[in-house]
């Protein structure tokens, strides 16, 4: 009986709804062991960096992510050891001083815009989706969870957008949908590609005898 954990990746791009699909799975199967784990919060850490120099980072480009460690990471949650999970700051894109312990769990979602370019992150992961929305609704839905929630100017949003989210999307995020078992239109809402893989999962999970 295979009893390693379930890993599933869900990227797409900026403002594609990853965040939103993913807390519909964790919703669907709250009560169980399910964690998870976003990509954001294994940005390099800056804080050796100026602000100045942070501000001109890449955030978009494969390079910007410690890997290494998130790889390392998923690893022990195979080995259902816990883990500490660095912090995520965006107001001063870099991480906090803060670590979250996080207990290993039988599912992990492993969520965000480059998880699937890894080859690495690919080869640990049993169910791999891509979530894809049109690039003006992706714009539009950035600009204002930006500006909300990320501390942005709608300046800086629309230029960073222009460029580097767009031209980095077209060359490392779009690609990447060729790897999907799953591509999921216009994210979190689409119930039915929900519920679908939400019964995929059981499925996996039963096998596992973890149900
Ligand atoms: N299908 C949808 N229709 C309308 N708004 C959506 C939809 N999916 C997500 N959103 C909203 O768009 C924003 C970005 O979605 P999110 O899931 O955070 O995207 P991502 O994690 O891919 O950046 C959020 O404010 C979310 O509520
Ligand atoms: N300091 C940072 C770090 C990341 N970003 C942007 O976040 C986007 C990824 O997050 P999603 O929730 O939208 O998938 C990515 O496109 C980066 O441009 C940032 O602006 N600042």
């Amino acid at each position: 009986m295979d009893h390693k954990p379930v890993i599933i990746g869900v990227a797409g791009g900026s403002g594609s709804g990853k965040t939103s699909v993913t807390n519909s799975i964790y919703e669907t199967f709250k009560g169980h062991s399910i964690l998870v784990i976003e990509q954001d919060y294994y940005y390099k850490d800056q804080g050796h960096l100026p602000m100045e120099e942070r501000l001109k980072t890449n955030y978009d480009h494969p390079l910007a992510f410690d890997n290494e460690l998130l790889y390392k990471h998923l690893e022990k949650l195979l080995r259902y050891e816990a883990i500490k999970k660095p912090v995520y700051d965006y107001t001063r894109h870099t991480r906090s001083d803060k670590t979250i312990v996080v207990e290993p769990k039988d599912v992990i979602i492993i969520e965000g815009i480059l998880v699937l370019e890894d080859e690495r992150l690919r080869n640990l992961m049993d169910i791999k989706i891509f979530v894809d929305t049109d690039a003006d609704l992706r714009i539009i839905r950035r600009l204002i969870r930006d500006m909300e929630e990320r501390g942005r100017s709608f300046d800086s949003v629309i230029s960073q957008y222009l460029n580097v989210v767009r031209p980095m999307h077209n060359q490392f995020i779009e690609p990447t949908k060729r790897y999907a078992d799953i591509i999921i239109p216009e994210g979190g809402h689409n119930h039915v590609a929900i519920d679908l893989l939400a019964t995929k999962i059981k499925t996996i999970l039963e096998q596992k005898s973890f149900l």
